[in-house]
Order: C-alpha cells, then structure tokens, then sequence
C-alpha cells in the first residue's frame, strides 16, 4: 500500500518534470491526454471500485467544456470564471446525481441498465450541443475561446492541468480510503448484504457517479481554454468509449492506471494517425491484448514493480480505540404479522401469516421444506413486498419498505449461505457491520469510524479467536469461519432483532456446538431478540423454548418445545432431521 502511494507520486512527479524534458507540443498533447486520464479516473471510481460501467461521460465533459468555455468568453472578470468554473463541476455532478439515484433506487446491481442510460444520455447531450446554434454554436462549435487568464496553451497551462490532477487524484484517493470508499468497495462485492447492514447502496452509487461527473466536467472546463474550441464531439459516444478503452487499459481498479491509457493511447494514436493506414485497429488490437492478458491493466505491472521495492513505513495491525458503544440492543422488540399474504405469480408462499413475538431470547421457525420460512424473512426484512396484511415492528409498519430502511429500524438478517465481503480484509467487514446503521453521510468522507468499536467486538473476537487476524481477505476463510463472521457482523450491528437463517447450515458437529454457544453467550448479553430458522431439532431444543412451525405459507402450531413436540398436526406435517 505505501509503496503503491509512492509509485504514484512519482508519476505525479515524473509528469511534472515533462515539459523540461521535451519540447512544448509535447506539453500541449500531454495536457490533453491527463485531461482524459482525468475523466478515466472518475470511470475507475464508479467501474473499477463500485462495479458499475457509466459509458457515457463525455457528456459531463462537454457540459463543463461549454460551461467555462462560455465564462471565458464573457470576459467579465475573475468573479464570472470562478462561478463559470464551479458550474462546470457542480452542474455535471447534479445531472450525474439525479440520474444516477433514479436508476440506483430501481434495482439491484443496476450494470447494463445503467450502462445504456448513460449511453443514451450522451447520445442525446451530443444532438442537443448540434442543434443548440445560438449556445453552442452548433456543428462548428463554440468558437473562439481564450486562454485561460495568466497562462498560454503550449506551457504554461501544462501546469495548471497538472494541478488540477493533483488535486483530483488527493480527493480520491481521500475518497476511496475513507469509510464511503470502503463501502463503495463492499457494494461492488455483495450489494444486497450491504443493505442488510442498513446502508443506502443507491446513495452511496449515485455520491459516486456524481464525483466522477464533477472530476469529467473540471477537466472539461480546462479542455475549453486548452483547445480553444469546443464541439459536439466533446459530448458524444465515441469520447466517452475512448476514455473507457483508455481507462481499461491503464487499469481502472487503480488511481493512476486511467491516466497512464491516456497517455500511451493518446501518444501512440497521434504517432501512428499519419504514418499508418489502419492505426486504429492496432489500436483495438492493443486493447484487446491487454484486456485479456492484464486485466487489472498495465498500471498493474507498474504496481508489480513496485511491490518488488522494500516496503516503506508499511503498518502493523490496526489498535482499536474504544471509542463508542453504540447499543442499540435494549430488548424491546415487539413483532406481529398479521394476516401476511405473498403471492408471487400463481403461487402462494405466505397465506394469511399471523403471529407475534414480544420476549427476548431465542424463537425457533421450523417447517417442512418449502413452508415459508425463508419467505417470512424475506417480507419482513425488505427482500420481497407482502401482497396483503401488516407487518408491525415496535410500533411501525416495516411490509414493503426498503431492506436498508428496515435494517436501520433495528432488524439484522444473517443469510443461510454465508453472505460477506471476500476480497475485503477481515478486519474490513467487521467495520462495515459496525459502522452500518451507524454512520451518517458526513462521516463516510471522515477517517474516525476506523477507530470505532464496542464491548461487542472483544467478545466476537473472544468467541471465535481467528477473527484477530483481521489482515486476511474474508474470502480465504473455511465454510465454517465465514458462517461466524458472518454471525459476527450480524451481531455488531447491535440491532435487538437478529434473524437468523440456518446459522449452522454446513458446518461440522463441533463448530455447530461453537455457534449454538455464540448465539447463546451473545443474546444473554446483549438482551437482544434472536429469530432462527432451522431445521436440526437438536439445535432447536438446546437454543429456544419457543417454537413456530410453519406449514405452507400459514402457521400450524406455536409454543414451548414440548407443546410442538405433542401436537398432534405438527408430526402429521413435520419430520425434523438431527445431525
Ligand atoms: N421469489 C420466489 N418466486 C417464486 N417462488 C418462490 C420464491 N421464493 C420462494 N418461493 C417458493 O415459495 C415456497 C416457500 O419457499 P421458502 O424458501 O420460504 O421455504 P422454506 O420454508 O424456507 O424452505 P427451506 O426449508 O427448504 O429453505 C417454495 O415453494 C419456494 O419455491
């Protein structure tokens, strides 16, 4: 990680010193080209880390070009190109927001969809510049634009460009450090999850989106005064899918990887434009190369160097600051489905479930296979909308709202398949569960949550030791561990309610006896509520005294253990399994 941070200062550095080196058309096409590599690093944002492709950002671009290009020419003063110069990021990164929140707030992962949105975005932001003659001077464009105040185009602007790379890549790599990129990360890896934990995925994609739109319409508003033109073609597709290409070449999981595509495209297609016929297929040819052969892109064989340097100053484990404990678990939960119906196409899942719970401690949900149980959860925590009746959870109506929503209500879901982040330390999901239902907007963009803990951390980490070693990606983990730290971050979000789907579902007899003893320990002292959905009767009888067995989609039976176990409707449906 250090060492990464110091190859790319050097870079920094290396580009700072080029217009020493070469002559100033080297300047001037270079300043170009970190231009690009600027947009490319907004793509990498949103494509690279949050895994979400936005095809077409030529036309925040063209928006920001137009925009200061038009203050420019006012000539009116400092005070007229500060504000032309804030419009031409603020103005893109509002477009980029409401488009992108729309979209996100649909669905799920959102990746074509989106993609196509913003294709056709482009599309139409290029007819509009064509046909809008009396501001953007149409087909032929805004012409006429003068230099920036102070600077000439063949050098000196070199260095404002610079600056301005600077500055952007300090606030993303700001951006992706603090909490808001962590979280952007893990979204890209397991959305649903995320929202489990009770964070606004669709929020935290559409802050995204509309960085990456500001980053694309500053370097637009220097592309004005740099070209001294602006046209259509500044807003159109073929742009926007260069600096894809561009961004996918560099590498668009690193910060500098888009801006290094830029330039040996840019470099290698003003080389061969005039000399080679068909410089554009050796172009794609490159692409393709590339793509297949690195595809963390040729940024990451600069990284492999540079791994190959001793490390410096690299960290040791992280300390914890008992900073806060945030606990939400009081034991006050109060839950009633009342007369709850899904019906999805033909079939009935849910039919006219009635029941509440109001005691802390552990509740059973048993049933034959394909009873609802699953389901239960699923309307109750915001995966599916009930068709009919009323979900109550202390007071509040919680059918039909969103899963995020339900979550920051004080209700965590633990998936039956262990569901974390895999390519994120340990150490790092554990953060995600603490910080979720936790952070407000303005901290995401701070570094303190990093010091955040509770009591409820050293008790995970004195239920299942391995947790402390935290440097190791969730990925690497058994079946077993990650069912626990999944468990465990389900815990940390210190919500009373704890609905759990099968803790135990693949794991051997001893790590089961471990995770009946963690869920156990851990109900006792955090007097929260845990709901579990299992199908071992062993495991039922050693956790709770108060059992609901479903049978398709309605309740057939509810009370203690022995009363189940005498019913005499519940042995004509029901063959529990043991392991
Ligand atoms: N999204 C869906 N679309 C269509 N049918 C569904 C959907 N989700 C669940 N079902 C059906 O609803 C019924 C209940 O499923 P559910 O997963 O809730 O049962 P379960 O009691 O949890 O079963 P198991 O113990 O096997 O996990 C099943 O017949 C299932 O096929």
């Amino acid at each position: 990680m250090a060492s990464s941070r110091a190859i790319n200062v050097l870079f920094l550095i290396g580009l700072l010193l080029v217009p020493f080196m070469w002559d100033s058309f080297v300047a001037y096409q270079l300043g170009l080209f970190l231009l690009y590599g600027m947009v490319g690093q907004g793509i990498g944002l949103c494509w690279g880390r949050a895994g979400f492709l936005p095809l077409g950002q030529a036309l925040f671009f063209g928006v920001g070009a137009y925009v200061f290009g038009f203050a420019l020419k006012l000539e009116a003063g400092p005070l007229i190109l500060v504000a032309g110069l804030l419009a031409a990021i603020l103005l893109p990164a509002l477009i980029a927001f409401v488009v992108g929140f729309l979209v996100f707030i649909r669905q799920i992962g959102s990746g074509p969809y989106f993609s196509l949105i913003t294709l056709a975005l482009t599309m139409l932001g290029f007819q509009l510049a064509n046909s809008m003659d009396w501001l953007t001077g149409g087909f032929n464009g805004m012409t006429g634009i003068p230099a920036l105040p102070g600077t000439d185009t063949y050098e000196t602007l070199y260095y404002v460009i610079w600056a301005a790379l600077v500055l952007v890549s300090g606030v993303l790599a700001y951006v992706g450090t603090a909490p808001f990129g962590q979280l952007l990360g893990a979204t890209a890896q397991n959305e649903e999850r995320l929202q489990y934990f009770g964070v606004n995925t669709a929020l935290l994609k559409a802050i995204a989106f509309a960085i990456s739109a500001a980053v694309a319409g500053l370097a637009g508003a220097l592309f004005a005064p740099h070209q001294g033109i602006v046209t259509p073609q500044s807003v159109g597709f073929l742009l926007s899918a260069e600096i894809v290409v561009w961004t996918a070449v560099g590498g668009r999981a690193s910060l500098m990887g888009p801006v290094l595509g830029a330039i040996l495209i840019g470099f290698m297609a003003s080389e061969l434009r005039d000399s080679f016929q068909y410089w554009e297929v050796l172009i794609a040819l490159v692409f393709v190369v590339v793509v297949i052969r690195f595809p963390g892109g040729l940024w990451s064989l600069v990284e492999g160097l540079a791994r190959r340097l001793p490390s410096i100053g690299a960290k040791g484990a992280r300390k914890r600051d008992l900073e806060t404990d945030k606990s939400r678990a009081d034991g006050s939960v109060r839950l009633a489905f009342e007369d709850v119906e899904l019906v999805l196409g033909p079939v009935r899942i849910l039919d006219k479930l009635s029941f509440r719970i109001d005691t802390p401690g552990v509740h059973s949900i048993i049933g034959p296979n394909g009873a609802g149980k699953t389901s239960a959860f699923n309307v109750l925590t915001g995966r599916l909308k009930p068709t009919a009746g009323r979900i109550e959870y202390n007071g509040a109506t919680v059918g039909g709202l969103s899963r995020h929503r339900i979550a920051r209500k004080g209700i965590a879901r633990k998936l039956q398949i262990p569901s974390v982040f895999p390519d994120l330390s340990v150490d790092r999901n554990l953060d995600i569960a603490l910080w979720a239902g936790n952070l407000t907007l303005s901290q995401m963009f701070t570094l303190r949550p990093f010091r955040w803990s509770t009591p409820l951390l050293n008790e995970m980490y004195d239920i299942f030791p391995f947790l402390e070693d935290g440097r190791q990606p969730a990925g690497s983990l058994s079946l077993g561990q990650r069912q626990m730290l999944d468990f465990a971050m389900t815990c940390l979000t210190q919500s009373p309610l704890l609905l759990l789907d099968e803790p135990c579902a693949g794991l051997s007899s001893s790590e089961t006896g471990e995770m009946i003893d963690a869920i156990e320990r851990i109900v006792a002292t955090t007097g929260s509520t845990a709901i579990i959905i299992e199908h071992d009767m062993q495991v039922v009888e050693r956790l709770s005294n108060h059992v609901l067995v479903l049978n398709q989609g309605a309740l057939l039976a509810n009370g203690a253990m022995e009363e189940i176990r005498s019913n005499p409707a519940v042995q004509a449906v029901y063959g529990g399994g043991s392991k």
